[in-house]
């Protein structure tokens, strides 16, 4: 059962393999094609490996009344719920044109299909893999026909029950092996004590074959490299370019600026996860020779003594003499020349 499945083409994700980094530009693009590629190209030049938007065919993500709604909201594009939505979303013509500027950059590009109709249009535009969003994440329809169609999915869990996500796990598990589900609470910013990282925790208990991940809505990056600390190994953050402009997204994105810090703060601390070995390394032999200490005698120690404890003292010594964690092994050995009192024991000195 896999732990790591290859995500994009020639790119894996789980066990060893870097964490893969979405940049989620969402709506953030203010329904502006030349706004999405300048962050596409943000995205690719800060480092992610991933640009992400959210894909909706209206009609069939929302009800014909929810379409109607008022949408009084200071982020609102328009006076209904629909016509902010319409606002905001990019034709499949546009979807192809970023794209193909996606390809032409070398970043991956693909979004989350926010309704069945969207998938089906993702699925025929070649999407590496299918990101799920976390309203779908109990949309169990959904899923199965999003798992059927084979390709690699990103699962998100927000507003969700740990009941829930066992149900989700088994139903993608028997269409699909290539998912991660995604640790992740949906508040646009989301409060620090709301992230819950200890779910990743529980996660990796309770579904051992999959790689884990966390979609973070929260201000900042110490919270996502954290996650990536405790073993997400695929994380989304919201980017703008600009924190201020409107929408429900942008307070919770990362400036360009952010965004560089949080792939360069991740690549550092996956080096710094390093190896499960503890044993003292090259690099540590600079601080071994000058401090490293040693036993010494404490008092003069006259040839043939029968030594113990008592005689010895632990200090930096010159030259470095036997290890501290030897000085046991001395008890009831003898000297094979006098030893001036401070004088390091060496390991020619015991007979
Ligand atoms: C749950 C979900 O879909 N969340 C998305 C991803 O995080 C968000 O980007 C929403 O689309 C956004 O917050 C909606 O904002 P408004 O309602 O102003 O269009
Ligand atoms: C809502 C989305 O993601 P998440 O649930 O991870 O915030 C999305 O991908 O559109």
């Amino acid at each position: 059962m896999p732990l790591q499945f290859e995500l994009c083409p020639g790119r894996m994700v789980g066990g060893d393999h870097p964490c893969f980094i979405i940049a989620e530009i969402g709506q953030n693009h203010q329904g502006d094609i030349e706004i999405a590629k300048k962050m596409i190209k943000m995205a690719k030049d800060c480092g992610a490996d991933c640009a992400k938007f959210q894909k909706s065919e209206l009609e069939h993500k929302f009800s014909k009344r929810a379409l109607e709604r008022p949408y009084n909201s200071k982020h609102s594009w328009g006076k209904t719920y629909g016509d902010h939505k319409r606002h905001l979303e990019f034709s499949h013509v546009q979807y192809r044109e970023l794209k193909k500027f996606a390809d032409g950059i070398g970043i991956f590009f693909t979004a989350s299909g926010m309704d069945e109709m969207a998938v089906e249009f993702l699925d025929e535009l070649d999407v590496p893999f299918f990101k799920v969003a976390s309203c779908d994440a109990n949309n169990f329809p959904y899923l199965e026909k999003t798992a059927k169609k084979g390709r690699p999915m990103v699962v998100s869990t927000g507003m969700q029950s740990m009941e829930t996500i066992r149900q989700v796990y088994k139903t993608v598990k028997q269409y699909n092996e290539n998912f991660t589900l995604l640790q992740c609470t949906s508040a646009y910013p989301l409060d620090p004590k709301d992230v819950n990282l200890k779910v990743i925790k529980e996660y990796q208990k309770e579904f051992p074959d999959v790689p884990i991940g966390y979609s973070g809505h929260e201000q900042g990056i110490c919270i996502t490299v954290a996650a990536v600390a405790m073993g997400a190994k695929v994380v989304e953050r919201h980017v703008t370019l600009d924190k201020t402009l409107r929408g429900n997204d942008h307070e919770a994105s990362l400036e360009p600026a952010e965004l560089a810090e949080l792939v360069r703060s991740i690549r550092l601390v996956e080096m710094a996860m390093g190896s499960t070995v503890k044993q003292m390394l090259p690099c540590e032999k600079n601080c071994h020779d000058k401090l490293g200490k040693s036993v010494v005698a404490k008092v003069a120690i006259s040839k043939g003594t029968v030594l113990s404890l008592d005689l010895f003292a632990v200090k930096v010594g010159e030259p470095r003499g036997i290890s501290p964690e030897n000085m046991q092994q001395l008890v009831g050995k003898k000297l094979n020349v006098d030893v001036e009192e401070d004088e390091s024991i060496l390991a020619n000195m015991i007979e």
